[in-house]
């Protein structure tokens, strides 16, 4: 039999991961062995993969000098092997892995991850919250009076107003105009976004739903539509926000997998809570 490797599955308001340990860091995984651990027919299936690595075994420069603060690196790959800077829901699935297998023992650490050191705390057994750190609008040099820096076209709509945010990785809000159902929107295919983002994006449609209350679809880089996505709930609520004139520091991100609490924190920091569950361990070939 090939060689077995140890899994977990879990998932952090149905955004769901394939958690790796690699607890000598000397089993790097290739894009390939993602993609093949992501894919829900053949392998074990997620909207991610994420290697459970000591940060002072990592080869990346900028994670290393990270290993005097976050003992753990989350090494996150999309669905199709590529490399993503952040994941919100899989800061906190990684937290509740390492607390579960004692590699971590308070209720609040530093995690590494390729946006910079991430700080968990669990605020129950349901509910963790974890510092995104700082944000920013990714263009405001060309953002237009209404708040927008960019247009989504989406097969059989008229083009759709937006703006960018870099939360450590990409995001694209689309603001829904009333005419357009969120729940009915076809997110099957690609949205286009113009202008192009050099290394992608995640797009996220939102429909304001009361104050401080939004409900948010996404399509996420590496993946296509997800049941959710933590930077991009967190982005979402800051793009309602920067477009209600800065208000609101308290927000309720509904999505399809879920609800996820967003807020604004000081030094222009946010931070996103919500639950992770772990559902279920193995052991499966990467070859
Ligand atoms: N689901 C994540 C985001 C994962 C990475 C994203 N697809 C990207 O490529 O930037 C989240 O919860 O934030």
């Amino acid at each position: 039999m090939a060689d077995q490797t140890p899994f977990t599955k879990g998932h952090g308001t149905e955004n769901d991961f394939v958690l790796v340990p690699d607890l000598e860091g000397d089993r790097p995984l290739s894009s390939e062995q993602a993609a093949r651990l992501a894919d829900r027919h053949s392998g074990i299936g997620g909207d991610g993969v994420i290697r459970v690595v000591p940060t002072a075994f990592a080869t990346e420069p900028e994670v290393l000098q990270q290993a005097s603060t976050a003992r753990w690196f989350m090494d996150y790959r999309n669905a199709d092997g590529s490399t993503a800077e952040m994941c919100g829901n899989g800061t906190r699935v990684f937290a509740a892995y390492l607390r579960r297998e004692g590699l971590e023992t308070a209720n609040e650490f530093a995690i590494a991850t390729r946006a910079g050191v991430k700080v968990v705390r669990f605020e129950g057994p349901d509910l963790i919250a974890v510092n995104l750190g700082a944000w920013r609008l990714a263009q405001p040099h060309i953002a237009d009076a209404e708040g927008f820096d960019a247009l989504v076209h989406l097969d059989g709509h008229e083009p759709l107003s937006a703006l960018t945010l870099d939360l450590g990785n990409p995001h694209t809000v689309v603001a829904l105009p009333e005419t357009v159902d969120l729940e009915t929107l076809d997110l099957h295919r690609l949205p286009v976004v113009n202008p192009e983002p050099e290394h992608g994006t995640n797009v996220e449609f939102v429909r304001p739903m009361g104050a401080g209350h939004i409900r948010m679809r996404v399509r996420e880089r590496g993946v296509g539509e997800t049941r959710s996505c933590g930077t991009g709930a967190a982005a979402a609520a800051l793009a309602t926000r920067f477009w209600a004139g800065d208000r609101g520091d308290s927000w309720t991100v509904d999505v399809p997998g879920g609800r996820l609490r967003v807020r604004m924190l000081a030094d222009q920091q946010v931070e996103l809570a919500g639950p992770a569950v772990l559902v279920a361990d193995g052991t499966t070939s990467l070859v």
